[in-house]
Formats: structure tokens, C-alpha cells, sequence
């Protein structure tokens, strides 16, 4: 018989919202931010953290401009990744930031929700940027509707491995898992974990198939494809 999908374990940037959103709105937000937060609040324990984690892996490099070089290359570092997650919120508390979402992402997420289906976040976005941007999102507060997010902390999202330990996280075989991203390199990596995998193909985001996984214009399509639970 075949194993059922329990659960939808989606990407966020080109598989739930817009390229354009990450790269145009969010990064050059953390970046302009970047001084004037390290300023205020460079004393406080969880920026002290990841100064720390950044001066580590730097070495002799000053760790601000360390940090701009990764901004400048879109480098999925972990500390990185935690302070864009803290500048983020203020933007997000006082209403600079609003998270996308295409539109067809919302409906189904609350309809998957709804039939029973458990759903995760896999981002490199940290968690708490996760939560913020489903918190805040255009389409209110979607955060209640998942009951996983994982970030680079558990592994980079080319790594088998980071599947591995997702499908551990929640206690599942990872073949009643399906991972949506519009990266191949990442469907390949939960591919050979044992999950299933569509790629979103998103013309919007100007996303190339792959050819190497089942592939979904949107959210609704997806459904189609896996038999899952349509909106409305
Ligand atoms: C949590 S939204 C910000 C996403 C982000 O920082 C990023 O680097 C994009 O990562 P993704 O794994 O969602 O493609
Ligand atoms: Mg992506």
C-alpha cells in the first residue's frame, strides 16, 4: 500500500513567497539597518552571540565587514542568517515589513491545516525570521498552522542529512514527508533522504523546471499533483 503524506515541509523564498520580496525587500532592509542596530544593541547577549559566532569564522577580518561580504553574496551562514532574523523584527513589529505570500499559499496551507496534514518550514531564513514573516504576513497570522521550523542550524538545505534530522525533528519516516522548494539541488538532497519533492515553478519568480522532480506552477497545483486536500 502506499505510504501516506502526513506532512508538507515547505521552503519559503521562490516556494512560498517571491524572490523579489527576499532579495528587494528583506536584504537591503537587514543591510541599511545593520549599523544603527549594531549600535543599540550590540551589548545585548543574543547580538553578542552571533558577533562572536561572526568574529570565529572571520578570523582577523573586521566582523562588520565580514558581514556585509556575506549580504553581498547571499552567503546562507548561520550567524548571518540569526541577525537578519533580529533586524527584521522591528521592521516587521512597526509595520515597515509585511511577509509575503503568493496568493494561493495561504488557502491551501489553512486547508492542508484543516484535513489534517501536519506542516514545517525548512528555510535558511532563521526561525525566528520564519515565524516573523508567517507572523506578519499579507495574509495575517499563519503561524498556529505549523508545528515545525528548521533552519540552517539543523544543516545546510543541499545536505541529505538536514532531511534526515527534519524527519527525526518530527517524528516521522521521511517518506510520509513531501519538501516543496523551487531549488533543485535541495528536492535532490530530500529526495535521497527517502521525502517526496515537488518543484515549485513559480513563472513569476522566472523559476526553470529541473526535469528531475514533479513540477507545480503553485500551491493548488501541488494538490493536484499529490492528491491533497484543494482550498475553498
Ligand atoms: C525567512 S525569510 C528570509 C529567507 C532568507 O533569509 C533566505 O536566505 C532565503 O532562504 P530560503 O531557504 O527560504 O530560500
Ligand atoms: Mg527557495
Amino acid at each position: 500500500m502506499a505510504v501516506p503524506t502526513t506532512c508538507i515541509l515547505t521552503d519559503i523564498e521562490g516556494t512560498t513567497s517571491a524572490i523579489a520580496f527576499v532579495k528587494e525587500t528583506l536584504f537591503p532592509f537587514a543591510e541599511a539597518e545593520l549599523d544603527a542596530f549594531l549600535d543599540a544593541h550590540e551589548e545585548e547577549p543574543a547580538v553578542a552571540a552571533v558577533m562572536a559566532e561572526v568574529g570565529h569564522i572571520a578570523r582577523e577580518q573586521d566582523p562588520r565587514s565580514t558581514l556585509r561580504i556575506w549580504m553581498a553574496e547571499d552567503a546562507k551562514v548561520t550567524p548571518l542568517k540569526t541577525l537578519q532574523g533580529l533586524i527584521w523584527r522591528a521592521g516587521y513589529l512597526d509595520g515597515r515589513l509585511k511577509g509575503h505570500l503568493w496568493p494561493d499559499v495561504a488557502p491551501c496551507l489553512r486547508a492542508w491545516s484543516r484535513a489534517g496534514l501536519r506542516l514545517a518550514v525548512y528555510s535558511s531564513g532563521s526561525v525566528e525570521a520564519q515565524k516573523l514573516l508567517f507572523g506578519h504576513s499579507v495574509a495575517g497570522d499563519l503561524t498556529p498552522l505549523f508545528d515545525g521550523f528548521f533552519d540552517t542550524k539543523v544543516g545546510g538545505k543541499r545536505d541529505q542529512a538536514s532531511y534526515a534530522a527534519i524527519a527525526a525533528g518530527l517524528h516521522l519516516p521521511a517518506g510520509e514527508v513531501l519538501f516543496l522548494s523551487d531549488v533543485a539541488e535541495e528536492l535532490d538532497a530530500a529526495a535521497a533522504a527517502g521525502m517526496r519533492t515537488c518543484q515549485l515553478v513559480r513563472p513569476a519568480d522566472g523559476t526553470q523546471p529541473c526535469g528531475r522532480h514533479p513540477e507545480a506552477a503553485d500551491f493548488p497545483g501541488v494538490a493536484r499533483l499529490f492528491g491533497l486536500p484543494a482550498a475553498g
